[in-house]
């Protein structure tokens, strides 16, 4: 046997041996595999399907795979419906590489026993230092600052308007999950009030809770929107909202666009009803209304709040270890809704 025929045997029984093993379905990359790169996701426990590296048009590859498919790795870009889980009738897990759940057809699942996991902690400190880097950049104006050195508009005309100080500031927190709840230790740690909105009030922290988003957004000055996307969070912050929160009232959001009322929140900056926004997300992405685009209190982010590469490290060694652990009938590490 020459040396290369000894290769292609190799690659041969490693492929029969990758067919064998738990199928993985992955209809489009997530940004963690594309970034931190699919060896490090190799496990003897599972082998994934990749959809997009297929000739075969997608409803061809899914009848074609419907029967071996035991779990879906997916991410915001890639959404799991009850269509899709109809097709595959051995799907027992989705693994999202995500830390909101919003693309995932939770009761569908439910209702067909498959578990769901998600990124569980792994993006709350960077989720967090984001939503704190949007405010600072609002309320000092570092982003209109920056741009104004840059034309050269400091010594054309002088000096440039003050920002405001963010000690001493009424924060009302809208989510206090794994990013909300580091969300509150950076802001305590600048001399701030907190107060939050959540589905319930936590019997873990004693800053005071409001049941009502309106009445938190009266009693702040700043709102930072962490909460995840829900049928109750959508355009949970209209105008009425922003209209309580006022004139000086400044908007962080790092949760998902729909939980802002888009529009409202356009018209609200446009006519000066609320002070500045600092967004992470937004409801059509990646399309930015244009009107936010021309305004100096806006700073913009496009959705990457919580990716540095040492998340995506910590997600890609979760995403692996939940999958492993599911394929070894051991505890998920982090499940959203058990089996
Ligand atoms: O937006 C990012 C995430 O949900 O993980």
């Amino acid at each position: 046997m020459t040396k290369s025929q000894i290769m292609d045997t190799e690659i041969q029984l490693d492929h029969r041996k990758s067919q064998q093993l738990p199928q993985v379905l992955v209809l489009k990359p997530p940004p963690v595999l594309t970034v931190i790169g699919e060896h490090s996701f190799s496990s003897p426990k599972f082998n994934f399907l990749k959809a997009w590296e297929s000739p075969l048009p997608l409803h061809q590859f899914l009848s074609t795979y419907a029967h071996s498919v035991q779990a879906i790795l997916c991410s915001g870009y890639s959404p799991v419906n009850e269509e899709l889980i109809r097709q595959l009738p051995s799907l027992r897990l989705v693994v999202t590489a995500s830390a909101g759940i919003n693309h995932i057809d939770l009761s569908a699942c439910w209702r067909h026993g498959i578990a769901v996991t998600n990124a569980g902690s792994v993006f709350s400190d960077d989720g967090a230092d984001a939503a704190i880097g949007l405010l600072i950049a609002v309320l000092r104006k570092i982003s209109a600052a920056d741009r104004y050195v840059r034309r050269g508009l400091w010594a054309k005309e002088g000096d440039f308007r003050l920002g405001s100080k963010l000690g001493g500031k009424r924060v009302g927190i809208v989510g206090l999950g794994g990013i909300g709840s580091e969300v509150a230790k950076r802001i305590e740690a600048f001399g701030c009030s907190i107060s939050y909105n959540s589905r319930k009030q936590k019997a873990s922290v004693s800053y005071p809770f409001f049941s009502d988003v309106c009445e938190l957004a009266a009693n702040s000055d700043i709102l930072i929107i962490c909460c995840g996307l829900t049928e109750q969070t959508h355009h949970l912050i209209n105008r009425q909202v922003l209209l309580a929160l006022g004139k000086d009232g400044v908007v962080i959001n790092v949760g998902r666009g729909a939980i802002i009322d888009e529009k409202e929140l356009v018209q609200c900056l446009v006519q000066g009803e609320i002070g500045g926004v600092g967004l992470d997300v937004f409801e059509n992405e990646p399309d930015v209304p244009k009107e936010l685009l021309e305004l100096d209190n806006v700073v913009l982010s496009p959705h990457r709040a919580v990716f540095t590469p040492e998340s995506f490290m910590d997600l890609c060694r979760l995403v692996v270890g939940n999958l492993e652990a599911f394929f070894s009938n051991k505890p998920l590490l982090s499940p959203v809704m058990a089996e």
